[in-house]
């Protein structure tokens, strides 16, 4: 097998889409957690999908014998697969783990503490999703992306071999197809070794025993003294390399590992230590096993494929190092950079001569089609880097965008003509590597069409709106301030009445099947508008009731009208557009579609104001209007490249805040304004910080500083490393802020008490991400440690998040709990 000679092919992409055109694989692996099929089915589906899409990808242009497809699949997360291959399980999930026969091919466990194990598909899902009291792994946020992936716990103990060859099966599976049909040589996908690590946090050993899990932020504070997940770098190498020689020996001819830890400063590694442990893994794994057979004389085969290092989501270099120079540096045969965030270097990178680069000139986070005649001129301009060979690619993998525009039969046909999806993307891809090979006359069609694309769209009625711009241009800094929280805090008092340690929801109740049936119908025109309203009201109703007999103080009218959160407004808004079938991966099975937003951002006619009223019409406790704000509608939706984001964040702003004036003329004295994604947009490298977080903040309280002294300001975080966001939180000027807090116990409110935070604050008592009811005691010791920390005064009680992804029997339970609670520690006060 002449496996030393496939050079990678010119036009590649670093993944693609998972779930499916039509959410294929949501719908099969829900139906398996469901237990309407079996695992055997499940994977029946999945294979299927696999071969499909692989086919589907050389039908686009991807080479099937060069390695150009992308072997990315995964049935929930790839680091949670990283997980499974090494058989990296923590502790209190060791009883899932079989560590006899593996049916690996490679199941020497190379290293090894603790034996690992494989996981079957039911485990695997169980580290994901949790089972009884074992909480599952912790979920957080990809990068900069809307994508979430599970954080490994990885511990002195933990056991690392390569354990599991899924990667090696599913590549013979489409080089030798069973079916005889057209067989794709594809190039198997993984987190790199350091990403790996550095995305990890320590397990310690005192959590694992009480099967209760660490935290998030800071960890390692409960961990072994001084133990870093990276310390365990030479094991995950051993069994890397191990998985690298069975790919070899299955044929493989590349390997892809993907190290975006090397883009980001978040991480708070110093970059030597990233540094070095870079060098260690990739001597290991590029420079001690041979790519190629024979070599020191013998006569072996190759122990393992060439290797393709990817660096998405940003630029390699900065103030802290530079991590181009560093790859560069080491034996790999192919390195991919971001040429879409990342820049380049003027001269030659040294190292890179004997490697091919591939050029991620074609978005893959964002919707907009390329203008091929600039990008082509970029990758012309490479060739100043002294590389080996110049290969055409994206610049994440495609992922974060759904498969095909076409598939889009409602949108507007110029607009159309702007856009990009995921399939569209690969013909990009296709097209500059055809005219960097053979010159711009090869493709000039291709680029007359991407060109007048780009003008028409510079043009288009509606991305420039006059009113807009001057309406944005007219701000003043006197448009972001409130009277003073101490004479706010009065107002708000006299007027709502509430108790000590008020007690609320985030907005959302149960989407229930049946709501969703019922949009589903209403969008098919089965139900009529005025239907579907009394249907919407109805469940409002019943909402309303529910709280009120709970107990609660400050109600809401539970969301039910809302698709999701941020599509539900880019809907009503001018400036965006939605889809029917751009459906993206948020975690595992959940998908979201995000909102286009293509022009100047106005609000027609208000936007929530109906609902609201109409729950504040069926009691006389307070309500609470639920918006999303600006910065959360822009991270969750794709967003313009023709604006600053500071400047579309302050047009969304300006809607809310005519919404806000809207919902006080309709008698709401509490308004929240949602804020989850303030944390995920915030830059990955530091010298970025300071103008996103001034831009953020300030598009924030544009958005509620139009409300009067006596209308209380809520927002909510979640989802959030609150460390890095700390004084923004202060920052953003809200009445009472509620945030995550109840799988870290509360560490939040000393955290901002101490960064001099004042206002009201409600830290998150009941985990919404897991089916688990809170009992009363446990809420008790949450809102009593709450209020020890904090002036109590300020100490609202409520869930993480919204209730949305709940079932209603859980809900009311862990609500009624929540109230007991409250009125228990209430009368100690
Ligand atoms: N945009 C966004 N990003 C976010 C969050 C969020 O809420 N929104 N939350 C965080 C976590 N991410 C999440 C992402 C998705 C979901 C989620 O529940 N998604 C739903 C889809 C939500 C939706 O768009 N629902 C639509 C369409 C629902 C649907 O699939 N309908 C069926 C038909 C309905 C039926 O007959 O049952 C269909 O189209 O086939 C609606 O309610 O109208 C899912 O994957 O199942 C939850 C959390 C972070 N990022
Ligand atoms: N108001 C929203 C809800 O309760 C906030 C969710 S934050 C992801 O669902
Ligand atoms: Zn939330």
């Amino acid at each position: 097998m002449a496996v030393e000679s496939t050079p990678l092919s010119p036009a590649t992409i670093l993944g693609y889409p998972r779930i499916g055109r039509r959410r294929e694989l949501k719908r099969a692996v829900e139906a398996s957690w469901a237990g309407r099929t079996t695992t055997d089915e499940l994977e029946t589906t999945a294979r299927d999908l696999r071969l499909a899409t692989a086919r589907h990808l050389v039908d686009l242009g991807l080479d099937a014998e060069t390695a150009a497809v992308p072997g990315s699949f995964s049935f929930y997360d790839q680091v949670l697969d990283a997980v499974a291959l090494l058989g990296a399980v923590p502790e209190r999930f060791r009883d899932l783990v079989s560590t006899g026969s593996t049916g690996s091919t490679g199941s020497t466990g190379s290293t090894g503490s603790a034996s690992a194990g494989a996981l079957s598909l039911e485990g695997y899902f169980t580290l994901a999703r949790g089972e009884g009291d074992k909480p599952p792994l912790e979920m957080t946020k990809w990068f900069d992306t809307n994508y979430h992936y599970l954080v490994p716990e990885i511990g002195p103990d933990t056991p690392i071999g390569f354990v599991d060859d899924r990667v090696v099966r599913e590549f013979s599976e489409l080089a030798h197809p069973a079916d005889g049909g057209q067989a794709v040589v594809t190039r198997p996908v993984l987190v790199g070794p350091v990403t790996f690590l550095l995305l990890s946090k320590a397990e310690s050993s005192a959590a694992a025993l009480r099967g209760s899990h660490a935290h998030s932020s800071a960890a390692g504070d409960e961990a072994p003294d001084g133990f870093d997940p990276l310390d365990r770098l030479d094991d995950v190498v051993a069994a890397y390399a191990d998985l690298l020689r069975a790919l070899a020996a299955a044929g493989a001819p590349w390997v892809q590992l993907d190290e975006p830890a090397l883009v980001t400063d978040l991480l708070d590694v110093p970059f030597s230590d990233v540094a070095d442990a870079v060098r260690r893994a990739y001597s290991r794994l590029a420079t001690d096993l041979s790519p190629v057979p024979g070599r020191d004389s013998t006569d072996g085969p190759a122990e393992r494929p060439a290797i393709l290092v990817t660096a998405p989501y940003g630029d390699l270099r900065s103030d802290a190092g530079d991590g181009l120079a560093l790859l560069a540096g080491t034996d790999v045969e192919a390195l991919a950079i971001d040429l879409v965030k990342g820049t380049v270097p003027a001269g030659p990178v040294a190292g890179l001569e004997t490697k091919t680069l591939v050029a991620g000139v074609i978005d893959g986070h964002n919707i907009w089609r390329a203008d091929l005649d600039a990008r082509l001129t970029t990758l012309e301009g490479l060739s100043a880097l002294g590389a080996g060979a110049v290969a055409v690619g994206t610049s994440t993998s495609l992922l974060h965008v759904p498969h095909d525009v076409g598939d889009e039969p409602r949108l507007d046909p110029d607009l159309k003509s702007w856009l990009a999806f995921a399939d569209q993307k690969i013909a990009e891809v296709v097209t500059l590597a055809t005219g960097l090979a053979e010159g711009r006359t090869a493709v000039a069609a291709a680029l007359a069409g991407s060109t007048a694309a780009v003008r028409s769209r510079a043009d288009a009625p509606g991305v420039v709106v006059p009113e807009v711009r001057d309406r944005t241009a007219a701000l003043t800094p006197a448009d972001v301030e409130r009277a003073p929280y101490a004479e706010r805090a009065a107002a708000q008092q006299a007027r709502l009445d509430l108790p000590p340690l008020p007690t609320t929801t985030i907005g959302s109740f149960p989407q229930t099947a049946e709501i969703r049936r019922t949009r589903a119908s209403w969008v098919r025109g089965e139900l009529s508008d005025a239907e579907y309203t009394t249907a919407m009201r109805a469940e409002i109703a019943s909402t309303v009731a529910l709280q009120e007999e709970l107990g609660l103080d400050v109600l809401v009218h539970g969301e039910p009208e809302r698709n999701d959160m941020v599509q539900y407004f880019a809907e009503q808004l001018d400036g965006f557009v939605t889809t029917v079938h751009g459906w993206v991966q948020s975690y595992g099975s959940r998908c979201v579609r995000p909102p286009i937003l293509w022009g100047d951002v106005s609000r027609p006619a208000p936007l929530t104001v109906e609902w609201a009223a109409y729950a504040a019409s069926l009691t006389s406790k307070p309500v609470k209007g639920m918006l999303t704000g600006p910065v959360t509608i822009l991270a969750w939706s794709f967003v313009r490249d023709d604006l600053p984001l500071g400047e579309t964040a302050d047009q969304v702003a300006l809607a809310l805040r005519d919404e806000v004036t809207d919902l006080e003329e309709a008698g709401i004295g509490v308004v929240q304004v949602d804020e989850p994604a303030l944390r995920e947009l915030l830059p990955l490298r530091r010298s970025a910080h300071a103008d996103y977080l001034d831009w953020s903040v300030r598009s924030f309280r544009l958005s509620t500083a139009g409300a009067g002294t006596a209308t209380q300001v809520h927002t909510h975080l979640c989802y959030s490393e609150f460390g890095q966001v700390i004084g923004a939180i202060d920052g953003l000027d809200a009445d009472v802020t509620s945030v995550e807090a109840a799988r870290s116990r509360m560490e939040i409110v000393p955290e901002l008490a101490d960064a001099g935070y004042g206002r009201g604050i409600g830290p998150g008592v009941y985990d919404i991400h897991s089916p688990r009811v809170p009992s009363v005691a446990e809420v008790t010791e949450l809102v009593t440690l709450a209020a020890k920390s904090i002036d109590p005064r300020l100490v609202w009680v409520n869930p993480d998040c919204g209730l949305k992804t709940r079932s209603y029997a859980e809900t009311k339970e862990s609500l009624r709990n929540l109230v007991t609670a409250t009125r228990s520690v209430r009368a100690t006060l």
